[in-house]
């Protein structure tokens, strides 16, 4: 099996998962205070545009004043190295635009 469909196991997870991100269950999130809609609104065009790069898209919440990324893989049932690949690129835009994480 492809590296980009095996699911992972939670130790797998846990050792690659970006500050402030959790496992819940068959997914990866994680909270981000952007403080304002306006930025939150760019955190969600910035990580629009990377999922559509990857062929790999998240659930996003965007509320004043925050913006939730969920991410699961959805064909396989699980968390694969597409999520955790994406978490990483989320957790770069958000450090671009000195958003912290809301939890870690
Ligand atoms: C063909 C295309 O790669 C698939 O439909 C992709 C699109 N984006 C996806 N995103 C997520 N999160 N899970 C998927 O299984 C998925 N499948």
């Amino acid at each position: 099996m492809a590296d980009a469909e095996q699911t992972l196991t939670s130790t797998e997870i846990a050792a690659s998962l970006p500050s402030g991100w959790t496992q819940s269950g068959e997914s990866i999130t994680a909270g981000y205070d952007t403080g304002d809609f306006a930025t939150g609104l760019d955190l969600v065009n910035r990580i629009g545009a990377a999922a559509e790069a990857a062929a790999h898209h998240p659930d996003l919440t965007l509320t004043y004043p925050s913006v939730t990324v969920t991410l699961t893989s959805h064909d396989v049932g699980g968390v694969t190295r597409r999520d955790l690949d994406l978490a990483e690129i989320v957790a770069q835009h958000a450090a671009t635009l000195g958003v912290s994480p809301a939890h870690g």
